[in-house]
């Protein structure tokens, strides 16, 4: 049985998100940003209904698969009301479905595409889905350290997901970014620099995480720097996709290429052609979307039939809380040197939505040594000051609210080497349910 519940139409949207983390970013501005989306939890512990009306006054309904717990004791307190017959039945099924601690969500599980992500309203709405023209599926976005993925993703999706810098490997995690049109739905994983040493255990996590993003993919991009010597791209294939026994069509992307000149653009297309076992090179300028719309168009040649996974407007299944620690990380990459930023871990501790007050967000950044917390901090706390507010006018930008940041910096003696505290911080290919 399932449990109906309405929203009141003018709940604000940060008493609702208090109750869940796993939550949709939207871009549609008056709606979305009201009530964000509740959509598919892979854990599909229970499943709820509620209904909303959006500024139009339009109504729409909405499917919750989750802990029926993240709910309860609250639902009067935050607006929410049930309308259920049989409440006690109700939470019997769900409490039988839950467990207590944290749970985990994989994000390197590629969905079911029987099992329809979208909701009844969304069924109604999206008439493209019989579309037997659409296109839909997942593409990994390969290549070494610095070489422009993030910037050729964020070109691709049409806002900025990935934190971008000039210092290589700042990508740690994978980011989902959705890409979507009338006709297509491209899921891309932005995924780390693909790293030749590995120095610490940090770095193997993250290429585990590279290889599930190729296994999972419908199709690869991989991408070289125009203004370096061409070189052959095995190495990068072979930690990605190397053990796949079907290898899906890849593409080579040569970016940068508003960095040297015409005639020699010409003659290092012509050298990847011959020696690299690619389906297609596209030379671009991810930075400048020039030669952008041409990635996009081979992708979608390469997409299989299909309806959209998720509903289109979504532009990435991260929780907020993640974006909030990447915006921060970016900011320690822009503000201090050598290597401090790459000892760095960004955790959201505490993400508290306050309807009367700003939210609280704290956030602890764990350093390696003592001499690092030294640095970050500076003299009379002056240096920490200044990325606290860099980072907080960026993440208020982002959320479209006024927020109170907290930074507290913490020493954890060789946590790049700590399997344990590695899976903790997320780096296991998943992310922590709160
Ligand atoms: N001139 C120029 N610079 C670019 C272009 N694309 C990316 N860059 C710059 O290259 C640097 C690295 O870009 P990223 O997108 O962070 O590279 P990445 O491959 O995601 O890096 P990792 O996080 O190390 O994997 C940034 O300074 C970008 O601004 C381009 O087309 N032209």
């Amino acid at each position: 049985m399932e449990l109906v519940l309405h929203i009141s139409a003018n709940l604000p949207r940060e008493k609702f998100f208090a109750h869940y983390s796993y939550s949709k970013f939207f871009t549609a501005p008056d709606y979305h940003r009201k009530f964000p989306y509740l959509t598919r939890n892979p854990l599909q512990q229970a499943k709820f209904h509620f209904q909303a009306r959006n500024t139009r006054n339009r109504t729409r309904k909405f499917v919750l698969l989750g802990k029926k717990q993240w709910l309860r004791g609250n639902e009067q307190e935050q607006g929410v009301e049930e309308e259920d017959e049989d409440e006690e039945e109700e939470e019997e099924e769900a409490s039988s479905y839950s467990d207590n601690g944290s749970s985990f969500l994989s994000l390197s599980v590629k969905p079911d595409r029987n099992m329809s992500l979208l909701d009844d309203y969304e069924m109604e709405e999206l008439v493209y889905e019989s579309d037997l023209n659409h296109r839909s599926g997942y593409v990994a976005v390969l290549g070494k350290p610095n070489v422009g993925k993030s910037t050729l993703a964020n070109q691709m999706i049409g806002q900025k997901l990935s934190i971008v810098t000039d210092k290589p490997q700042t990508t740690r995690h994978r980011i989902l970014g959705i890409c979507s049109g009338a006709e297509y739905q491209m899921i891309l994983y932005d995924t780390p620099g693909v790293i030749q040493k590995k120095m610490h255990k940090l770095d193997s996590m993250m290429m585990r995480n590279v290889r599930n993003a190729a296994i999972n993919a419908d199709c690869v991009v991989v991408l070289v720097d125009a203004c370096k010597m061409p070189e052959k791209i095995d190495e990068v294939l072979e930690e990605g996709v190397g053990d796949v026994t079907e290898k899906p069509p890849i593409l080579l992307v040569m970016n940068k290429k508003d960095l040297i000149k015409p005639g020699e653009i010409a003659k290092k297309l012509e050298w990847y052609e011959k020696f690299t076992n690619v389906d297609e090179v596209i030379p671009v300028s991810a930075k400048y979307g020039h030669g952008v719309e041409d990635v996009k168009d081979w992708i979608l040649s390469k997409l299989p039939i299909g309806p959209a996974y998720y509903p289109k407007d979504i532009v990435s299944e991260h929780p907020e809380r993640f974006f909030v620690g990447e915006i921060i990380r970016e900011k320690i990459f822009m503000q201090y040197r050598n290597e401090v930023p790459y000892a760095c871990q960004v955790n959201v501790v505490s993400y508290k939505a306050r309807p009367n007050a700003k939210d609280f967000i704290q956030v602890e950044i764990v350093v390696e040594k003592n001499s690092q917390k030294i640095i970050l901090i500076g003299k009379e706390g002056r240096a920490l000051k200044l990325l606290a507010t860099a980072s907080r006018l960026d993440i208020e930008d982002f959320l479209q609210k006024k927020v109170y940041l907290e930074v507290e910096v913490k020493v954890r003696e060789n946590w790049r080497q700590d399997e344990g505290l590695l899976k903790n911080y997320g780096y296991g290919g998943q992310i922590k349910a709160l």
